[in-house]
C-alpha cells in the first residue's frame, strides 16, 4: 500500500507500470475507489507508468478538513504528482475525476500533457439536484440511493448479465463514507468550469458511454465542442463508467488518441 499524506490529509495511491515510460494519472468518479481502473490497467499491458489515487473521503483515503471544493481537488492532485516527481502527465478522469481533471489543467496547465475526460462535463447536474441529494444522505445514507445510481452507473447488458459483479460494485458505493461521497456532491454542486474549456490548449479525447445515464453522451459531446480541438468517442453498451463495462473499448480510444498526437 502506498500512502501521502496531503494537506494534513492521508491520501491512498498506487504507481504501476515501468519506470520511464509515459506517466498516465487516473481520477475516480463520485463513490469509487481506484479498483475501477483494473481492467483499464490490465489493457494498457504494462506500456505506461500508471498513478491511480482514492480522492479525499473515498476508498482508503481520509476525509481532512471538510468542506472541500474542485479547487482542494485539484490541489490534491497536483500535490500528489509533485511526491512523486512528475512534472507533466497524461490526466484521464472520470466524471467528477474529469472536473478535477479540468481544475488541474486550468490552474496549473503545465502539469498535463493531454486529457482524457470520461463521463463528465464542464458542470456537472444542477445545484438543485446535488443539494437534494446531499439531504438524502443526511436522511437516508448511501443506502437509499444505490439502486439509483447503479443504474446510471451500468447499461441494462451489464445489469442483466453480471448480477455478482453488479452486487460488488453496489457496496463499494454503500461503504463509501457517507461524509466524503456528501461534500464531494457539494463540490461538484459548486463546480462550473465552463468558461473554463475553451482555453484548454493541450490534445483532449472526450469519451462516453452511449447508456450513460449521469453524464449523457449529448452532454460530454458538447463538453467536447467546447474545448478547441477535443475530440468525442462513444462506447456502446456502457452506462457511467465504461472502464469497468468496456475496458477494451476505452483503451483502445486512448491508446488511439495518444498516438494521433504523438504522446506514445
Ligand atoms: O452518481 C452519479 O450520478 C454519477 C456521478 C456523477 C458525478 C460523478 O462523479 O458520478
Amino acid at each position: 500500500m502506498q500512502a501521502v499524506t496531503i494537506d494534513g490529509t492521508p491520501m491512498h495511491y498506487a504507481v504501476d507500470g515501468p519506470e520511464g515510460a509515459p506517466v498516465l494519472v487516473f481520477a475516480n468518479s463520485l463513490g469509487t475507489d481506484f479498483r475501477i481502473w483494473d481492467r483499464v490497467l490490465a489493457q494498457l499491458g504494462g506500456r505506461f507508468r500508471t498513478v491511480r489515487y482514492d480522492k479525499r473521503g473515498h476508498g482508503l483515503s481520509d476525509l481532512g478538513t471538510a468542506p472541500f471544493d474542485m479547487a482542494r481537488l485539484g490541489a490534491d492532485l497536483e500535490a500528489l504528482l509533485d511526491h512523486l516527481g512528475i512534472e507533466s502527465a497524461l490526466v484521464c478522469g472520470l466524471s467528477i475525476g474529469g472536473l478535477i481533471a479540468q481544475q488541474l489543467v486550468r490552474d496549473n496547465p503545465s502539469r498535463v500533457r493531454a486529457l482524457v475526460l470520461c463521463d463528465t462535463a464542464a458542470k456537472i447536474g444542477t445545484p438543485e439536484m446535488w443539494q437534494a441529494r446531499i439531504d438524502a444522505i443526511a436522511k437516508g445514507g448511501l443506502e437509499g440511493l444505490a439502486d439509483a445510481v447503479m443504474e446510471r452507473w451500468f447499461a441494462p447488458v451489464f445489469r442483466a448479465t453480471r448480477p455478482d459483479e453488479l452486487a460488488l460494485w453496489r457496496n463499494m458505493l454503500v461503504r463509501t463514507p457517507a461524509e466524503g461521497y456528501a461534500w464531494a456532491c457539494a463540490a461538484i454542486r459548486d463546480a462550473d468550469l465552463t468558461a473554463d474549456a475553451a482555453r484548454i490548449a493541450v490534445p483532449t479525447l472526450a469519451v462516453c458511454g452511449a447508456d450513460d445515464g449521469a453524464t449523457t453522451p449529448e452532454t460530454v459531446r458538447a463538453l467536447a465542442a467546447g474545448i478547441p480541438g477535443a475530440i468525442y468517442r462513444e462506447i456502446p453498451d456502457a452506462g457511467h463508467l465504461p472502464c469497468v463495462e468496456q475496458p477494451d473499448a476505452l483503451v483502445g480510444h486512448m491508446l488511439g488518441f495518444f498516438r494521433e498526437n504523438g504522446l506514445v
